[in-house]
């Protein structure tokens, strides 16, 4: 035997029902069945406004009414033959005109009870049944139509009655025993000892399943709607969730408890007690697989199995050195609160009692507060409590699983995730069968924080990593390819998505939650961006909420660089290959290191110097191993290294250093790379990452850059001015020729002294095997005291910046070849 229960959305239409139809004609080939259905989508919601307006006088219920007369009738006659209608209309005709009785008394009497009301919701099952058998009869099944008002019984609490249970299943034993039809229960509807209707809570239908299974023993309750089962987490926000194929009755409980709307959570108990498996399954999908909830020992491999939320609490605190070692104050409280009727939702009580902490529903929290108020008035004026806090606006998220009890670092990995995103918890909770952590956070915080949570356990599957990239010039634009061109693989071979959520340059931006594609920029931003403003550009970007967002500057502006505490504090991770924040002053450096630390973020900067080439990472490492640098020399500027490669003194130095430029390797401005700043600041970085305390003034630096052509307006300009100078380059050119030497910008610190400058080398410099856009770094240190730790390769050029850049943000996103940290 099988108990069906179809659900509102299963009987909306006329489709859905020829649906249920076909499914029940199925069924009942392979096994007896018994069916339990909802009202019409929608009607138990009309019946309710219809109640309500009745009793307040207003008069639109009546329309309503013949709406719903007028929706069954017609349902009627798509479903049935015009020879059986007739009957089957007046049947439904003298339900109707019952209904508009009672509704009528309501609106005279200005009244109405939980009694008429139950009565009146309780004709939404009525007429569904009703109209389901007819239309089964007719296709030849022996359907019966049954009223669950004369087998399972109640109490008198009129809108959340309590089954008796013992009284149901005998009566529910003797109506099925000796019977083969295919009954048509209603749902949702029951009766007290003396017969008044009375209703067993909001999708009470798979209750009323769950109850005949359980009496009947059946072999399994299927309840059908219209999604495929119970998922990881609400699809309305999270939209990554997954199905869950199988669950636990506990598990399915304390999900249901927790907000998980696809199941009632009274439901469960029934079909516990008797052991039948209760299957979700989507009546427009039938083939897929739905979710199982059994006994069978949980799967462990999957320790957390769904996340739920209870989207509005109150926080109630209760602070104060009275309750410490006093036995009872617990209980004390709890007595108070339970005598007030509120209802806790859940507990937290610190171990040194200073503080007990409970969540309720907003609208108990009034109750809550004034009769904790009343009851201690003593304990408060002796000041044994200090304070009853109320903290509104929070949300209860919940992790649940049976597998969590047999693997530890659940909760590390949980609070981990919600570090890194920036979650601030408000109080947590753990109940003792392990199978259920729950946070409380403020509301604004909940979708990340479901998101986050459901990133971290189901996602170490799929991982979204939320991209902000600012600066869609040479750089920024070869990172966006490589993304088009490597998304997929990550995808499939790493699991992680990436999306483009922000975009922007110096005068527009674009913020899109969904993601955007990654090719297309700027020209894309030009037509529909927003005028670019960074304050707005954070903050639209904040409000998304968006776990894992990874904010990338590929500017070379010093306004973004200095913006970056900003972007910490809204906890987003940072991506540079801007070197202007690093080499600012010492104070911003060291800032920087630190707010990173204090927001859990990440900031990583390995294109600062030698672009794609493992340099900071490098020194980085180095100095966490102890090492400790003595010497930096090298050549650190792609731009200068190409030039003095290439310039044989015939094609003239204006042109070569043009060269450069279009091959991507010079800075915007391409004055920052022969003015030796640019090769300054990498210095200065290396120093302050080796942790030597260096400003820019300290360093000596020697420009190549005329006077005359310092000034010049526009980088056109400039390469003119540039051009009178030719010769004198050629000079020094051929001055270094004539020793046999060849010209190398180097950058070198030892002994406190930095500096860059032009240097004339030999062939047995270590430097002088170079070409193109190559970088040469040696680190002298304790370690590699008698050869120097060398990284070499180009050092420069959008390839392999873009790499580069990669790099760092995989690393972030914990791609396993690069960390074992979880974002
Ligand atoms: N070319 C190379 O080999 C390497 C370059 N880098 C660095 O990459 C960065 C980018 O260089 P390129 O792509 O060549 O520059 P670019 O001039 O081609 O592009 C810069 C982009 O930044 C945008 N931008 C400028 N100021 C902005 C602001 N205040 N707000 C928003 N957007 C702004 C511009 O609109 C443009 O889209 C520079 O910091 C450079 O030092 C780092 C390593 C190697
Ligand atoms: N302009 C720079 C680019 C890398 O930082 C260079 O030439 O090295
Ligand atoms: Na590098």
């Amino acid at each position: 035997m099988r108990i069906l229960k179809f659900g509102g959305t299963s009987v909306g239409s006329e489709s859905a029902i020829r649906q249920v139809l076909k499914l029940i004609t199925e069924k009942q080939k392979e096994d007896r069945i018994q069916v339990v259905v909802s009202a019409f989508g929608g009607v138990t919601n009309t019946l309710e406004e219809m109640v309500s307006d009745a009793s307040a006088g207003r008069d639109e219920y009546r329309k309503q009414l013949k709406k719903v007369e007028q929706r069954h009738v017609d349902m009627v006659r798509t479903l049935i033959g015009v020879q059986g209608q007739s009957s089957v209309l007046t049947e439904l005709k003298v339900l109707f005109n019952e209904l508009e009785d009672v509704l009528h008394g309501v609106s005279l009497t200005h009244e109405l009870t939980g009694r008429t009301h139950d009565f009146v919701l309780g004709f939404g099952e009525r007429l569904s049944a009703f109209v389901l058998s007819a239309a089964l009869q007719e296709q030849g099944i022996d359907a019966e139509y049954v009223d669950a008002r004369s087998i399972i019984k109640t109490n008198a609490d009129f809108g959340n009655a309590r089954v008796l249970t013992t009284e149901t299943t005998q009566n529910i034993r003797e109506y099925f025993e000796n019977r083969d039809t295919v009954g048509v229960v209603t749902g949702f509807i029951a009766s007290t000892e003396t017969g008044e209707t009375t209703t067993l809570g909001r999708g009470g239908s798979d209750y009323t399943a769950s109850l005949i299974g359980a009496a009947l023993d059946a072999d399994a309750i299927e309840i059908w709607t219209d999604v495929e089962g119970i998922m990881t987490a609400d699809p309305r926000k999270v939209e990554r969730h997954l199905p869950i194929q199988k669950l636990s009755y506990e598990e399915a409980m304390e999900l249901s408890h927790f907000g998980a709307e696809v199941i009632y959570p009274p439901t469960v108990y029934p079909a516990m007690s008797a052991s039948i498996p209760i299957y979700i399954k989507n009546t427009f999908k039938p083939e897929s697989p739905g979710t199982v909830i059994n006994r069978e020992p949980a799967d462990i491999s999957t320790n957390v199995k769904g996340i739920s939320s209870i989207d509005e609490v109150t926080l109630i605190t209760l602070k104060g050195s009275g309750m410490i070692g006093v036995s009872g104050f617990a209980a004390r409280i709890f007595s108070v609160l339970a005598d007030a009727g509120v209802n806790i939702i859940m507990i937290t009580q610190a171990s040194s009692e200073h503080t007990v902490c409970f969540a309720v529903m907003p609208r108990q929290a009034p109750q809550a507060i004034q009769s904790l108020k009343t009851n201690f008035s003593f304990e408060l004026k002796e000041g044994m409590i200090d304070e009853i806090k109320e903290e509104s606006n929070c949300s209860i998220v919940a992790a649940v699983g049976e597998g969590m009890k047999h693997t530890p670092g659940i909760s590390g990995r949980l609070f981990r995730a919600l570090g890194r995103n920036g979650i601030n918890v408000r109080a947590i909770a753990q109940g003792s069968s392990e199978r259920n952590i729950s946070v409380v956070v403020k509301k604004k915080d909940l979708s990340k924080t479901l998101n986050t949570i459901h990133d971290a356990f189901f996602l170490s599957k799929i991982k979204s990593v939320n991209l902000f990239l600012v600066g869609v010039g040479l750089i920024g634009n070869k990172v966006l390819e490589l993304f088009e061109k490597q998304a997929e693989l990550l995808f499939k071979e790493h699991n992680i998505a990436f999306n483009l959520c922000g975009i922007a340059n110096s005068r527009y931006y674009k913020i899109e939650q969904k993601g955007m594609p990654f090719t297309g920029w700027p020209e894309r931003l030009e037509e529909d961006g927003k005028p670019m403003d960074l304050q707005t550009f954070l903050d639209e970007a904040g409000e998304l909420n968006l776990p894992n967002s990874l904010f990338i500057d590929c500017t070379a502006s010093s306004e973004v660089a200095d913006f970056y505490p900003e972007v910490m504090r809204a906890n987003f991770s940072v991506v540079t290959a801007n070197k202007k924040a690093n080499s600012g002053t010492l104070h911003h450096y060291q800032a920087l290191q630190e707010l990173a630390l204090k927001h859990n973020v990440m900031y990583l900067y390995e294109t600062n110097v030698g672009a794609g080439l493992p340099v900071v990472k490098t020194l980085k490492e180095q100095v966490l191993a102890g090492d400790k640098i003595t010497k930096i020399e090298g050549v650190l500027s792609g731009t200068l290294s190409y030039i003095f490669n290439t310039y044989d003194g015939e094609t003239p130095f204006s042109e070569v250093v043009r060269t450069a430029l279009e091959k991507g390797f010079t800075e915007p401005d391409p004055r920052e790379d022969l003015n030796g700043r640019d090769v300054a600041r990498k210095l200065l970085i290396l120093c302050r990452e080796a942790g030597i305390e260096v400003e820019m003034s300290d360093l000596t630096v020697e420009n190549l850059v005329p006077e005359s052509a310092r000034e010049a307006d526009s980088v056109e300009d400039f390469f003119e001015k540039l051009s009178d100078f030719d010769d004198e380059f050629k000079k020094r050119y051929d001055k270094a020729a004539s020793n046999g030497h060849r010209l190398c910008y180097i950058a070198s610190y030892e002994d406190g002294e930095a500096t860059v400058s032009l240097e004339e080398i030999d062939d047995e410099h270590p430097f002088s095997g170079l070409s193109g856009s190559d970088n040469i770094i040696a680190f002298h240190t304790q370690h590699y005291r008698d050869t120097p730790l060398v990284v070499k390769g180009p050092g420069a050029g959008a390839e392999v910046t873009a790499g580069g850049i990669l790099a760092d943000i995989l690393r972030i996103s914990n791609v396993p070849a690069f960390s074992n940290e979880v974002v």
